[in-house]
């Protein structure tokens, strides 16, 4: 008898509402150690509801989010990180004058628990561990420059990296290439998708972008008005009728072939 191993990810039936608003309403699906999942759907579909409730932002009314098959829903967002949930942050404006290596350290710090004003050791924690999630963005070459002064896709990919520190199981991506050129949105999640291969880690994104969807995502979940519409590959999930017609009239098209 073979037995299947338990998803990385398995949010079973959530439901959250805000006075009448059913914002999320018996969703349920499953993230594979890996994978890319990406999370679609028109405006107010609930996608950051449930993501937030992933990530321990919002406690669901119902349901489960099973993390290695052990229920973290309600949990506060620092327990969900400490069980393995990483999320991706935007470097906030107070370090971008900062090294890019820096912050990384900070991050690492961050994740060995070590309080901040611990900060003046931060410039020898971990330099060679920093050095090497940095190595393994592409941007090892740029670790003593500011983050002021980086492109904005090599900020994303500092980004990932601070998020990285902490080896999560599974990393939350909220809209990751909002503000990005078009080849720059597809390098980074090309970047985000060998990295979850390599390390074995479940990423769940929110996304836009449909050339970063069906190109990057192993798979995709569709959500339209607070209930889950249909999963797949993005193959199935590009030639469902249904999910055609939620995207009627919203400008957004998805074409039949890639
Ligand atoms: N804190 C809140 N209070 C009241 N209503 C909310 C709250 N958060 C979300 N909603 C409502 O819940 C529904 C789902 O919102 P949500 O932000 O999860 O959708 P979304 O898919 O992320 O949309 P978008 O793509 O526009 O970000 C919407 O009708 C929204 O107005």
């Amino acid at each position: 008898m073979t037995t299947t191993a338990p998803a990385l990810l398995q949010i079973e039936q959530l439901s959250k509402s805000f006075g009448g608003v059913k914002a999320v309403q018996g969703v349920s699906f499953a993230v594979q150690a890996g994978e890319l999942l990406a999370m679609i759907g028109p405006n107010g579909a609930g996608k950051t509801t449930t993501f937030n409730m992933v990530g321990g932002q919002l406690a669901p009314d119902s349901g489960r989010v099973l993390l290695d098959g052990e229920d973290i829903a309600g949990l506060a967002p620092r327990h969900v990180w400490r069980k393995g949930v990483g999320r991706t942050f935007q470097i906030a404006q107070t370090f971008a004058s900062f090294t890019v290596l820096e912050n990384v350290q900070m991050a690492l710090l961050s994740a060995d628990r070590r309080l901040w004003q611990f900060w003046p050791r931060a410039a020898s924690h971990r330099r060679a561990d920093a050095l090497a999630l940095l190595d393994g963005v592409g941007m090892a070459q740029q670790a003593e420059r500011a983050c002021s002064e980086l492109a904005y896709g090599d900020i994303k990919r500092v980004e990932l990296a601070m998020a990285l520190a902490h080896a999560p199981k599974l990393l939350l991506m909220d809209e990751p290439t909002a503000g990005m050129a078009p080849a720059e949105r597809v390098a980074l999640m090309q970047l985000t998708r060998r990295i979850a291969r390599e390390r074995q880690m479940g990423v769940l994104f929110t996304e836009h972008s449909m050339d970063v969807v069906f190109g990057q995502a192993d798979r995709v979940a569709v959500l339209v008005r607070g209930k889950l519409l249909a999963e797949g590959t993005p193959q199935q999930i590009r030639d469902d009728e249904r999910v055609q017609q939620a995207y009627l009239g919203t400008g957004l098209v998805l074409e039949k072939h890639a």
